[in-house]
């Protein structure tokens, strides 16, 4: 025990020369060959020709390169104490809807102990009716879409006083609510945008469709104007999808989803912006999968209740979509250090078969300062921990997060990001790693780099709670 102690320090100390040496190796064999060159040889070495096509390439370069995209600021919607669903309030709920059978009251509370959530996180209005069922209507459905969106429309607004009608480019996603006119369509009308506004409403995408909101936003960008601005939306409407049958895979959902939203504003100017898209890396599992394709399935039971079924599997597929996400961003973003022990690991792993070689797993805090998890459960956030080898405080937006707003689907990254901002650790030049999981089976990840954090937590989702938390969240509640 005591020498293992001891030889974690010298082993740190090891990795820290290791990556020293490789990582600048590049740059001070450069280094060493110009001293060796000295000015006058260089130079003698240069033709004209030489000057004329490192002119022309960087010309091309200049030319073809995708441009820069830029995040503006974001707002989240900042959760009304009014729709607070405490657990205790939640159960009584439960218990007076006829279908729900005790057992299933029972199995629900006792997910609710273990499940990370606390007291304030909150559900739309027409859930905390009885029948519950009967409040679930279109109608309802729209004011809760308006409610959160317009309110954190409103909000990214007023943070970056731009005009709506500088908006040129709209994109939505909201998994289970598609009504027809779009919800696009309801922004569109709400603050008059603009006539050739290039929309686009994604349904159906799951939790993870919010990375590919932003990945649209920028592949849109790159075809209107210089400095044209986009507005990307992401949230996930409750009130439709209240489950109120006995199957306990499609009970989990009613007691893990939640109400959020987030409004972002991007650009390719880089006029007041806070952050620098780096890059989105998409990958999708359920080609050749049937297991990842149905782990998040929307179906009836055998009752007819239409519910959202999550597979005990999920854990598994999530970390598997995880390590192909990795695999394409690995290279991306790390550094060379990081890279040759990653690819050293894979070729012993492929060349000494039958051996137990563990996969290397990168140090990633060597890319990233901060990372955002989707907050989908507790499960998944200790999945990802320990698959990636992270420390409590790099999960602790993730978790803090769902403690407080619950799973809010798509939008959870975006708390994740506002709860860094609102404890001051967010400084110029910081990277952040959002990764998002859903259904599909989906795993995409978006990298950040601050230009300017935020002034301050006077606003926001966290204004009123940052000061209490990091909590600390036990593996069950006491009942
Ligand atoms: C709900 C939990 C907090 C419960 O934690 P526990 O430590 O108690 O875990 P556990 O595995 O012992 O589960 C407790 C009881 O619930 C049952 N149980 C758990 N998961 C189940 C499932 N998917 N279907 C049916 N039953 C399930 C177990 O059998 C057990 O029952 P018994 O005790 O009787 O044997 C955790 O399982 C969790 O976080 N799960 C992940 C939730 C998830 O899938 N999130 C992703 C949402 S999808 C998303 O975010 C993306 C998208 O929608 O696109």
């Amino acid at each position: 025990m005591s020498s293992s102690v001891q030889a974690q320090p010298t082993r740190l100390k090891l990795k820290a020369v290791y990556r020293l040496i490789v990582d600048n190796f590049l740059a001070a064999s450069c280094v060493v060959a110009l001293v060796r060159l000295g000015p006058a040889e260089l130079i003698s070495c240069l033709r004209p020709v030489h000057l004329f096509f490192a002119a022309a390439a960087a010309a091309v370069y200049l030319m073809l390169r995708p441009r820069a995209v830029y995040l503006i600021d974001y707002a989240c919607f900042d959760t009304s104490p009014l729709v607070r669903i405490p657990m205790a309030s939640f159960i009584e709920h439960t218990k007076h809807t006829p279908t729900m059978s005790e057992r299933s009251v029972r199995f629900m509370s006792r997910l609710l102990a273990r499940s990370g959530l606390g007291e304030e996180t909150c559900l739309p209005e027409a859930h905390h009716f009885i029948p519950t069922l009967e409040y679930c209507t279109l109608e309802n459905a729209r004011a809760e879409f308006k409610l959160v969106v317009f309110s954190a429309i409103d909000d990214l607004l007023a943070k970056t006083g731009v005009a709506s009608d500088s908006i040129g480019v709209l994109v939505l996603n909201c998994s289970l609510f598609c009504p027809t006119p779009s919800l696009v369509d309801i922004i569109v009308n709400k603050y008059n945008l603009r006539a050739d506004i290039r929309s686009v409403n994604l349904s159906g995408m799951g939790c993870s469709a919010g990375l590919i909101s932003v990945g649209l936003a920028r592949n849109l960008l790159q075809v209107v104007p210089r400095g044209s601005r986009a507005l990307v939306v992401s949230t996930e409407t409750m009130t439709p999808n209240y489950y109120v049958g006995n199957e306990r895979a499609m009970l989990l959902p009613n007691c893990l989803f939640r109400v959020g939203g987030v409004a972002a504003l991007l650009s390719t100017s880089p006029a007041n912006a806070r952050f620098r898209l780096k890059h989105v890396v998409r990958t999708f599992t359920g080609a050749d999968d049937d297991n990842a394709y149905r782990c998040v399935f929307q179906e009836e039971d055998e009752q007819g209740n239409v519910g959202i079924n999550l597979s005990k599997n999920l854990m598994a597929i999530a970390g598997a979509s995880l390590q192909a996400n990795i695999t394409r961003i690995g290279p991306l973003v790390l550094p060379v250090s990081e890279q040759l022990l990653f690819a050293l690991s894979f070729v012993a792993r492929k060349a000494i078969r039958g051996t137990r070689i563990r996969p290397y797993i990168p140090d990633f805090s060597t890319a990233f300062k901060h990372l955002c998890i989707h907050a989908g459960g507790r499960a998944v956030i200790d999945e990802l921990q320990k698959r990636l080898h992270l420390s409590d405080e790099q999960v602790e937006a993730s978790r803090m997060t769902l403690h407080r707003f619950g799973n809010t689907s798509s939008s959870s990254p975006w708390y994740e990001l506002a709860y860094m901002e609102a404890k001051g650790r967010m400084r110029k030049g910081h990277r952040v790693w959002m990764i998002g999981f859903g259904s599909g089976f989906k795993c995409n990840s978006v990298v950040w780099e601050c230009i300017q954090p935020a002034a301050g937590n006077t606003h926001g989702p966290w204004s009123t709670s940052i000061h209490r938390y990091p909590v600390d969240i036990p593996d069950v509640l006491s009942q």
